[in-house]
């Protein structure tokens, strides 16, 4: 319902263009809004829309602001168009950027034709304007000369600043495919060329990769250990690399799920955005934080954070001076327990300088005595792995945890430098658990939906959603966390990974620039720290932004480019249009070339590296080695049209594309009939169903 009315609204439709049964949900809608005392984004734009009509108001906001600069000017829908024609002064003080290219916005009604035909009828007076030295759009001009419009009214960004040639080259080859039927559209398309430095540079040739995996579970863990490898050899933080993905959740399907346990195994640092979150609350960060610090001895970030939220008087201040002395520690170690001629390197996590800080009175009074409260609260939770099951354990740590989220900041004990940060922290804390119902049946509820594909290695599709009973049965094996044997820890690590993903947002919050006093101090607040954050995203809220490196896994059939829905083709209700095979095929190739330049804006997000991927085994094929994106397999080699793609990880060559031969592909080719799968496509013109989805038959 939410769609059908944000669609009309972003189209401007008017409540006698709806049929009945569209007009009581647009009532309904609104009826519901208006009692929870809600406004939602359209509302904002629409109540926006409509002051600027009271008398009066429209004056004063057009007196503040001399110039107007829109950006992704494409994405404009006709309701913020009619805003920024409202606020346009006078003629040449409003300044437009766009690029049709990235225009992936039609499904919230945006109009790029409309917009730059708008634009150039009513905000363009000829005014020489020149701003920069870039050419101006010369078959545009050809076009509007007579009318009288000179050249520097108009400027094209031909030169891509970010990318490398080979990446602008792709993106490119996506382009090219693409038939613009709209000819003003053509008309501002300009060439884009990579900058000379981009040109340039010999890491050039190893810029785009294709890759074909096994399955999504393999494609998942390659690419957790090729980030990995990235930021321990090859010189990237987390933060310069991300994942992105057309779409995170695929009705109840999670398709980041397999890529968040695979991070989280190899021990990465990422954030969830864009995803529809459950649970918008830190305090499922927290518990995330809690069962790591609990079952993962050495994960020294996950025990730093709960102290710092849970341990009451203790903050970054206190954290630095304990981890300081991992020094001692490990000379300690080699007195006590390694003899003479072992001369193996000693690894010492933050949890054996906190219990060598309580030991040896590093910290004092009220602090020590909160620590090691907290630390004989993890051993004991630690002391039920291997007896109980994964819910009753994931209770337990929920009891430990829960009275620190209720009882009030006044009541605590803050006894240090750190105050003031934690004081804070705690009184988001228990508003958080005001505002929400943070219980136990809750959190069950979360563990029964969990399913995950680690308690049965040998069954990796094994759904434990299917059936409830196995998570609650599943016993852990792991007598002891100093184990060597992980057996226990994939199945509690990917819980965590379903957590952090339900918290998504909150995580997202955390993120940020590192704190001034940190960086100052030397301490390394690894998790609020964005840059060592790997994000996963999808392609759209990706928009406008860039990475050194981009993944884009799943890049399956299905999910880019999108099959469409008879929504997503717009059938009206007249059954004579919707089998009109003239106006389907119209719909259905605008709906893919939307879908392609989504793969062209996902694409040239990357600066230096982009790795293609999708798993074998699903029934969707990639699309694009056989599409007319123009590049695939030879040889088993992934190829772009100027075949300089060579995967340079001999790391992976066992993961790589397997050996089926030359796959030819074609620029010329009808983008169109290919993207249609063989027995879909079938002459007449009948909608028919297939599973959940509508597929249109031509
Ligand atoms: N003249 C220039 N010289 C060097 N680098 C530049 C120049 N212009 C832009 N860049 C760099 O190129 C990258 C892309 O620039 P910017 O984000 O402004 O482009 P954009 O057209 O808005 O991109 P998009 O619309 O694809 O998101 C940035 O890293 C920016 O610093």
């Amino acid at each position: 319902m939410y769609d059908f009315v944000q669609k009309a609204r972003a189209k401007g439709q008017k409540a006698n263009e709806f049929l009945e049964d569209q007009k009581q949900w647009m009532e309904s809608y609104q009826w519901g809004k208006r009692s929870l005392g809600l406004v939602d984004f359209d509302d904002m734009l629409s109540y926006g829309n409509q002051l600027l009509e009271v008398k009066g108001i429209l004056k004063k906001v057009c007196k503040q602001m001399e110039y107007m600069l829109v950006d992704e000017f494409q994405d404009l829908n006709k309701l913020q168009m009619q805003i920024i024609m409202a606020l346009q002064k006078s003629k040449g003080n409003v300044t437009v950027v766009g690029d049709e290219r990235q225009s992936i916005y039609g499904f919230r009604g945006a109009a790029p034709d409309h917009n730059f035909q708008v634009f150039l009828d009513h905000f363009v007076d000829g005014n020489d304007v020149g701003i920069s030295n870039n050419k101006p759009v010369k078959p545009l001009l050809a076009f509007y000369k007579k009318k009288g419009i000179k050249e520097s009214s108009f400027q094209s960004l031909d030169t891509n600043y970010r990318s490398k040639a080979l990446l602008v080259d792709l993106g490119n080859l996506v382009m090219d495919t693409t038939n613009l039927d709209n000819k003003l559209l053509s008309r501002l398309r300009v060439s884009v060329t990579a900058s000379p430095e981009n040109k340039t540079n010999d890491r050039d040739t190893n810029s785009a990769f294709l890759w074909r995996f096994r399955d999504e579970f393999q494609e998942a863990d390659s690419i957790a250990r090729c980030v990995k490898h990235l930021i321990t050899k090859g010189g990237y933080r987390g933060g310069e690399i991300a994942i992105l993905m057309r779409n995170l959740r695929f009705g109840p399907l999670i398709l980041t799920k397999n890529l968040q346990n695979a991070l989280a195994l190899q021990g990465i640092k990422y954030v969830v955005r864009g995803g529809q979150s459950l649970v918008s609350s830190r305090k499922w960060l927290g518990l995330a934080n809690y069962l790591r610090a609990v079952c993962l001895k050495e994960d020294s970030e996950a025990m730093k954070s709960c102290i710092e939220d849970f341990v009451a008087g203790v903050g970054p201040a206190t954290l630095k001076r304990i981890s300081d002395l991992e020094g001692s520690v490990a000379k300690e170690f080699f007195t006590n327990e390694r003899s003479a001629e072992d001369s193996r390197p000693v690894i010492v996590g933050f949890e054996q300088c906190l219990d060598f800080a309580i030991k040896t009175l590093v910290v004092k009074g009220k602090t020590r005595q909160s620590l090691q409260e907290f630390l004989e609260q993890v051993y004991n939770l630690r002391g039920q792995i291997g007896k109980s099951s994964l819910s009753e354990f994931i209770c337990s740590v929920y009891d430990t945890i829960k009275p620190f989220y209720i009882i009030p900041t006044t009541e605590r004990n803050d006894n240090s430098n750190d105050n003031n940060n934690s004081a804070k922290k705690d009184e988001n804390l228990s508003a958080e658990i005001q505002n929400l119902d943070f219980h136990k049946d809750f959190l069950v509820s979360i563990l029964k939906g969990f399913s995950t594909f680690t308690a049965d290695s040998s069954h990796p599709d094994q759904s434990l959603s299917e059936n409830v009973e196995n998570t609650d049965e599943y016993h852990f094996n792991c007598v002891s966390i100093d184990s060597t044997s992980i057996a226990t820890r994939p199945v509690i690590l990917s819980f965590v990974a379903h957590l952090s993903m339900l918290s998504d947002s909150s995580l997202t919050n955390d993120i940020g620039p590192p704190d001034q006093s940190d960086s100052q101090s030397g301490t390394s607040n690894v998790h609020n720290d964005a840059r060592d954050t790997v994000i996963i995203s999808t392609i759209h809220q990706a928009k406008g932004l860039e990475w050194p490196v981009v993944f884009l896994p799943l890049f399956i059939e299905s999910l880019i480019p999108r099959l469409p829905t008879q929504a997503s083709l717009q059938l009206s209700n007249d059954p004579y249009q919707n089998t009109n095979p003239d106006i389907i095929k119209a719909k259905l190739h605008h709906h893919f070339e939307e879908e392609k330049r989504l793969a062209y804006v996902a694409i040239t997000r990357a600066k230096e590296k982009v790795f293609i991927s999708y798993p074998h085994t699903t029934k969707d094929a990639c699309f694009l080695p056989r599409s007319g994106f123009g590049f695939g397999f030879r040889n088993g080699n992934p190829m772009f049209a100027s075949s300089k793609a060579v995967v340079d990880f001999d790391y992976y060559e066992d993961v790589l594309c397997g050996n089926d031969g030359a796959e030819p592909f074609s620029l010329n080719h009808t983008i169109l009939s290919r993207f249609i799968p063989q027995n879909l496509r079938a002459n007449g013109g009948k909608i028919s169903e297939y599973g959940d989805l509508h597929f249109v038959k031509f």
